[in-house]
């Protein structure tokens, strides 16, 4: 798959992770679940921006394609764990494409 629908499929994927009790093995749960709260899921996305960064100043673009990757599926996570819809995200990002700020 290569085409934006990866994202809509990744953060319905997270919903769902968020509101089930099931027992099977989910990293997205352990994130969301953890002790630490939200924390945790800022945590990774500090961690993966850190590992995002080198990998794209050392300049091994297959590096740099797979933290980013991570990076972004952390910061996905963060967003459900602070209960912002990525919809809005997506819908912000549309506003700026048509030359509008919305929160500004
Ligand atoms: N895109 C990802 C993805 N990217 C990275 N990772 C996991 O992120 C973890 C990062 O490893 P780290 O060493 O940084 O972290 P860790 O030591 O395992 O654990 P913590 O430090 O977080 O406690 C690894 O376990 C990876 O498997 C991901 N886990 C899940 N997804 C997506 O989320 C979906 C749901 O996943 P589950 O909730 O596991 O079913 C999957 O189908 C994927 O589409």
């Amino acid at each position: 798959m290569t085409d934006a629908k990866v994202f809509d499929e990744l953060w319905q994927v997270i919903c769902e992770r968020a509101v089930s009790s099931g027992t099977e093995k989910s990293y997205v749960r352990h994130l969301l679940f953890h002790e630490k709260g939200i924390d945790k899921s800022l945590e990774k996305v500090g961690e993966e921006a850190v590992e995002f960064i080198l990998a794209a100043k050392n300049g091994v673009s297959e590096k740099t394609v797979g933290e980013a990757a991570d990076l972004i599926f952390h910061l996905m996570v963060a967003l459900k764990a602070a209960d912002v819809d990525f919809s809005m995200v997506e819908e912000e990002l549309a506003v700026r494409r048509a030359g509008m700020h919305l929160h500004d």
